[in-house]
C-alpha cells in the first residue's frame, strides 16, 4: 500500500513494553504517574485504615467495567503495561510525603507518614488479562491483592491508566472494523487530543487497536510506532507562483541523469494533459500557486511525493496539477505516492480521481498509475466510513483525528475497582441497580471456545474451584438472572488472567510485551470473534457467566447482606 511521508523513529527500548526478557520494568511513560496521582479520599481512607490498625489486612479488588462502549458488544483491554510500571515504581518521595502531610488535617498522627515512607508494592499481587485481549463486562481485567491501605491507594491511578486506554483502543478497533483490513489507517489526532497525555495515549492505543501509523512524532520516538504524514493547506497556499522556485533541477532516481528544469517538465505535462482526448475538457487553467507548491514538495521528496489536492478545486486544479508533477517524476524514474482529499464529498471525489488516474495509465501507458494512492481526511468517524462504504469509494488510506482520539461518540469507559474479599472473607457491594452489584470472591475466569472455534462464553469461578475441562459439560449461569443459563461443552478452555506482578507469592511473572506484539494479539483476538458480536447495528451480546457454585454463593451473600424491609 502506498504511504505518505515517512520517518521512523528508533523507538526507546525501555518504553516499548517494560521488562522484556525477565529484565527490569521501566518507568511509566508519563512522569506525572506518581503515587500522588490519586484521589484525596484514597489517602484519608489509608489513614483511617492505619488508625484502626487495619492497614495490613489482606484485600482483593477487581478492576472491571459494566458496559461495553460505543453501543458495541466488545472492548479492547489496554493500559496494563503502564499499570505494571506504576506498581513497579510505587514509592513515595520525601516531597510527596510532605505534601500529603500538608494536605491532611494536622490531627493526623506522624506515625502514618512513617508508614507511607515504608510502603511499596512488593507485597501486592496482580493478575490480569493480557493487554490487547477482547474483553467483556463484569469479567475482572485485573485482580489486585495486597495490604488494604496500599491497594486502596492504587484504585484511582489504575482506573485512570486503563479506562481511556481501553476506550480509545476500542474506538480504533471499531474504526478498523468499518474501514476494512486493506485500508491504511493513520491517526492524525494530536492537535485535537485532550492535552499532551491524551495525545500520546491516543497514538499508543490507536496503534494497539489496529491503526497502522501516527502523525505524532513523540509517540513514534517513545513507542516505535510508524510515523506518517502529508502536508497542509498552509504549505500549498504559502506559494504564489512557479517563478518563486529557484533551484529547479532534479536528478533521476538512479542518479544517471539530471533534469535541469523540472518546472518546465511539469508545465509541459500539464499541457499534454489538457490536450489529451481522455482527460481534456475536465479542466482549463489550473492554479499556478498550487503547481508551485507541488513542484517544491516533489523537489524536496521525489521518492515520497504526496499532495493535498483540495486547497483550490480538486478536479479542476489539484488533481491535474498532481498528475503533471507525478508524470514529470515518472520520467525521472520516481513513482509518486498519491494525493490527500480533505474536504468535499469524499466518495465522489475519490471515484473521480481514480478515473482520472486510470485514464492516465491508459493514455500514457504508465503501468500502475491507476492505483496511485488516495488518502482521505476531514472529520471522519465510524459513521462517515460506513457511509463511504455504502456509497462506494476509492480511498486507500484514511487520516482520522478528532473523533478517534477524543472518543467523541462516548467520552469515558466506566471501569470500576471493587473490593471482593478481605481477610479471606468475600465481600459484595449491593445496589438497587442489579447491573451494579459486584461479584464477590477471589475468582478465576476462563474463555470457553465452541466447535467452530469462536469464543462462546466467559465464565468466572471461585479461585479454588476445578477449572472447566475440554469436552466436559459445564453449567454457565448468568450472574444475576436465575432463568438465564446454558450448558457448554468447551472445545478449548483459556484461563484469562495471568500473574503480571507476583508480590511475595513466588509465582512466575508474566513478561510485558512489545507494543507490536500486543497489536498483533489484538488484531487476532478481534478476528476470532463471531461476526454477530462485532456488527455495528444491534450486535449480539457476548455471554458472561459464573459457575453454579459461584452463582449460589453470590445469592447467599446477597441475601445475607441485604436488610429485610419492613412494610407498614
Ligand atoms: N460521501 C460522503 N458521505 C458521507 N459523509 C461524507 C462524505 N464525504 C465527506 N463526508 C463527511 O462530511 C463532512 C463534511 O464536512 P464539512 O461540510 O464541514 O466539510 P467540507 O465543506 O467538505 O470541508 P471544509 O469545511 O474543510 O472545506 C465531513 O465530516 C466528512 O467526513
Ligand atoms: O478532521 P480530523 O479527523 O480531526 O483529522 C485531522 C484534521 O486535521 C487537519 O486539518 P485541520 O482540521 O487542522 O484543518 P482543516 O479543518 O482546515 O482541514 C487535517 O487536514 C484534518 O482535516
Ligand atoms: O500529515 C497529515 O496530513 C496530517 C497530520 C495531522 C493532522 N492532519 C493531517
Ligand atoms: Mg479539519
Amino acid at each position: 500500500m502506498a504511504a505518505p511521508v515517512v520517518a521512523n523513529g528508533p523507538g526507546k527500548e525501555e518504553n516499548r513494553g517494560g521488562g522484556g526478557g525477565g529484565g527490569s520494568i521501566g518507568r511509566p511513560t508519563n512522569p506525572m504517574v506518581t503515587p500522588l496521582l490519586t484521589d484525596l479520599y484514597q489517602f484519608t481512607m489509608a489513614y483511617a485504615y492505619w488508625k484502626a490498625g487495619k492497614h495490613n489486612e489482606r484485600a482483593v479488588f477487581d478492576l472491571y467495567f459494566r458496559k461495553n462502549p460505543f453501543g458495541g458488544e466488545y472492548t479492547v483491554f489496554a493500559g496494563l503495561d503502564e499499570c505494571i510500571k506504576l506498581i513497579a515504581n510505587f514509592k513515595f518521595t520525601e516531597d510527596e510525603i510532605a505534601f500529603i502531610q500538608a494536605s491532611l488535617p494536622p490531627s493526623c498522627e506522624i506515625g502514618f507518614y512513617n508508614y507511607l515512607r515504608g510502603i511499596d508494592c512488593s507485597d501486592v499481587e496482580i493478575h490480569a488479562i493480557s493487554e490487547g485481549f477482547v474483553v467483556f463486562p463484569k469479567i475482572p481485567l485485573m485482580r489486585v491483592e495486597g495490604p488494604v491501605a496500599v491497594v486502596q491507594l492504587l484504585e484511582t491511578p489504575l482506573l485512570n491508566l486503563v479506562n481511556y486506554a481501553s476506550l480509545v483502543a476500542t474506538n480504533a478497533a471499531r474504526h478498523r472494523f468499518v474501514a476494512g483490513k486493506s485500508k491504511l489507517l493513520l491517526e492524525f489526532g494530536l492537535r485535537r487530543a485532550q492535552g499532551p497525555d491524551g495525545g500520546i495515549g491516543a497514538s499508543k492505543y490507536c496503534y494497539m487497536g489496529g491503526f497502522d501509523a501516527t502523525s505524532n512524532v513523540a509517540a513514534g520516538q517513545l513507542f516505535g510506532i510508524p510515523l506518517r504524514g502529508t502536508h497542509s493547506h498552509a504549505f500549498v497556499s504559502s506559494f504564489m507562483s512557479p517563478d518563486e522556485i529557484v533551484e529547479k533541477s532534479l536528478k533521476s532516481s538512479d542518479g544517471s541523469s539530471v533534469c535541469k528544469d523540472f518546472v518546465s517538465s511539469v508545465q509541459s505535462w500539464l499541457s499534454k494533459l489538457k490536450r489529451s482526448q481522455l482527460l481534456g475538457g475536465i479542466f482549463g487553467e489550473t492554479n499556478q500557486s498550487e503547481i508551485a507548491a507541488f513542484v517544491s514538495y516533489a523537489l524536496a521528496f521525489p521518492q515520497n511525493f504526496l499532495a493535498l489536492v483540495d486547497t483550490y478545486d480538486v478536479m479542476r486544479s489539484g488533481i491535474p496539477n498532481f498528475c503533471a508533477v507525478a508524470l514529470a517524476l515518472n520520467d525521472l524514474g520516481y513513482k509518486a505516492v498519491g494525493i490527500r482529499l480533505d474536504s468535499g464529498d469524499l466518495a465522489y471525489l475519490s471515484c473521480e480521481t481514480r478515473k482520472f488516474f486510470q485514464g492516465i495509465e491508459k493514455e500514457f501507458k504508465i503501468a500502475g498509475f491507476g492505483k496511485t494512492s488516495i488518502t482521505a481526511s476531514n472529520d471522519l468517524n465510524e459513521e462517515t466510513l460506513d457511509a463511504l462504504n455504502k456509497q462506494g469509494h476509492e480511498v486507500d488510506a484514511f487520516g482520522i483525528g478528532t473523533h478517534l482520539v477524543t472518543c467523541y461518540a462516548q467520552p469515558a469507559l466506566g471501569g470500576v475497582f471493587k473490593l471482593v474479599e478481605i481477610n479471606k472473607q468475600p465481600r459484595i457491594k449491593l445496589s438497587e441497580d442489579v447491573s451494579k452489584v459486584s461479584i464477590p470472591c477471589k475468582k478465576r475466569s476462563y474463555r470457553l471456545y465452541g466447535k467452530e472455534g469462536y469464543p462462546l462464553v466467559d465464565i468466572m469461578t471461585g479461585e479454588n474451584e476445578p477449572p472447566p475441562k475440554v469436552g466436559e459439560r459445564i453449567l454457565c449461569r448468568h450472574p444475576f438472572n436465575e432463568s438465564k443459563r446454558a450448558y457448554v461443552v468447551p472445545q478449548r478452555v483459556e484461563e484469562l488472567m495471568k500473574c503480571f506482578w507476583p508480590g511475595q507469592s513466588g509465582k512466575v511473572r508474566e513478561e510485558l510485551q512489545p507494543i507490536k506484539l500486543i497489536r498483533e494479539r489484538c488484531i487476532n483476538q478481534l478476528d476470532l470473534m463471531r461476526p454477530d458480536h462485532m456488527r455495528r447495528l444491534n450486535p449480539t451480546p457476548y455471554k458472561v457467566s459464573v459457575s453454579a457454585k459461584l452463582y449460589d454463593f453470590i445469592h447467599f451473600l446477597w441475601l445475607n447482606e441485604a436488610p429485610v424491609g419492613e412494610l407498614e
